[in-house]
């Protein structure tokens, strides 16, 4: 417990304090409440090359109240494999180029409403931005009608999931705000299951949201996705794509307002338009940007699994049934893997740079790795792009007293902003 608590006050701290002290493994606790801390570059590759030890069903329980008993985050084994052929058509480059559209349209929309002088939060004005989008994106333009109110609901399960693990335990005895959960997310479920039975009595050709390939989606024997399983990779999609993508893009956004220079560059290369964004013709600062944020400051601090099988590990026995957690924060800010690790550098991503490094999977894993990378990766990056594009290209953002402490483990953002002023907007 006292580690969760310490790990919750200053996981930046925590973690590497440990791994300086104890190497790449180390635990706590014992039996089915031991926590095995597999740490650094190797451990990682370790993790990700050996899916086959470990389940994600009881690791991830606490997010079964929003996303479903059958979201792909926790499912294992042939169930996992077989969801995740089937959900992966939506993800398709030629997909996510589609949905880079209405993201855009989105967040022109927003940055149409700012005022000069007006001061904006903008991890408040990005969240609200994403989730918009994001509803569209998945539903199409009609459910997106009814995005406040989706999001209303969603928050209130997504409330319940925020919290250390034991502390959820204690809330599903019955607190107002656990019974608020599950009736806000059954209340989803209808909604998604009455436009799943309206798009089958009235079928649009047209419609390429990620309901309508979900639904369309056929493994080899033309089987596809029943609707409980259609449901649940629906609502867990929105939940797992819109608080990390939110808190990402906090980061970036405070990137940009805090150098000039930067925004200027982000600005030039966003005058380029018309190329695809899963697959740009060459390296620009902007991919660096993103690629800085995500290393930096990685929403999903940590990652967990559930041993399966007992293994040894850098001459260390890890016995079956302790939970695993592997760390891209601490990684990311290794100065053996990342030179001047704490700063902040597009370039040191250009592969033209004469020092230019690739990163290996398990050096660079804001997303995980193995078997259960985020099936959202793509859709993230291009939408954190267009994010700072078109905040980059439209408006000029002076930044405001803000407090840029980190909070959160799964979605780490700042504890309060970043504010900045409206100066111009380009109508
Ligand atoms: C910056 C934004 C995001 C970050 C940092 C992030 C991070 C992650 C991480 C760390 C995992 C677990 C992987 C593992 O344990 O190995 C994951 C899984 C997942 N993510 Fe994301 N994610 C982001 C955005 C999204 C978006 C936009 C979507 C959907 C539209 C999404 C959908 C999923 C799903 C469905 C899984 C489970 C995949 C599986 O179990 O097969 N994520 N994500």
């Amino acid at each position: 417990m006292r580690e969760a608590v310490d790990l919750a006050v200053s996981p930046r701290e925590s973690l590497d304090v440990r791994y300086r002290r104890f190497g790449p493994v180390s635990s706590a606790g014992f039996g089915p409440l031991r926590v095995v801390w597999l740490l650094g570059p190797e451990a990682n590759r370790f993790v990700f090359a050996h899916s086959e030890l470990f389940g994600w069903r009881e690791a991830f329980d606490p997010l079964v109240v929003v996303d479903g008993e059958t979201a792909l985050i926790v499912s294992d084994g042939a169930d996992h494999e077989r969801r995740r052929r089937l959900v992966m058509p939506a993800f398709t480059r030629h997909a996510i180029d589609g949905y880079a559209e209405i993201i855009r349209s989105n967040v022109d929309a927003a940055i149409d409403t700012w005022q000069p002088g007006q001061v904006l939060n903008l991890y408040t004005e990005m969240r609200r931005v994403i989730r918009r989008s994001t509803i569209a994106t998945l539903f199409g333009p009609r459910l997106a009608e009814e995005e406040p109110e989706l999001g209303r609901l969603l928050q209130h399960a997504l409330a319940v999931v925020d919290r250390l693990a034991p502390w959820q335990q204690l809330q599903r005895l019955g607190a107002p705000s656990w019974r608020r959960a599950v009736a806000s997310r059954a209340e989803v479920a209808a909604r998604v299951q009455a436009e799943i039975e309206r798009r089958r009595r009235e079928p649009d050709a047209d419609a390429y949201d990620v309901l309508a390939r979900l639904m369309n989606s056929q493994d080899g024997d033309r089987s596809g996705l029943h609707d409980v399983e259609i449901v649940d990779q629906v609502i867990s999609l929105i939940a797992a794509g819109y608080e990390t993508t939110s808190a990402a893009a906090a980061w970036a956004m405070h990137a940009l307002i805090t150098d000039p220079q930067l925004a200027r560059r982000v600005s030039a290369a966003a005058e380029d338009t018309g190329r695809s964004l899963t697959r740009p013709a060459e390296w620009r600062c902007v991919d660096g940007l993103v690629s800085e944020v995500l290393r930096l400051h990685p929403p999903a601090v940590l990652t967990a699994r559930k041993v399966l099988e007992s293994f040894e590990f850098d001459g260390v026995q890890v016995p079956a049934r302790s939970t695993l957690l592997i760390s891209p924060y601490l990684t990311h800010r290794l100065p053996e893997l990342w030179p001047r690790p704490l700063q902040l550098d597009p370039d040191r991503w250009n592969p033209t740079a004469p020092d230019h490094r690739r990163p290996g999977p398990h050096e660079f894993l804001p997303f995980g790795g193995g078997s259960h990378r985020c099936i959202g990766a793509a859709f993230a990056t291009v939408e954190l792009t267009v994010l700072l594009e078109c905040v980059a290209r439209r408006v000029t953002l002076s930044p405001e007293p803000s407090d840029m402490t980190p909070v959160g483990l799964a979605a780490m953002r700042p504890r309060r902003g970043p504010f900045a002023r409206v100066v111009a907007v380009d109508r």
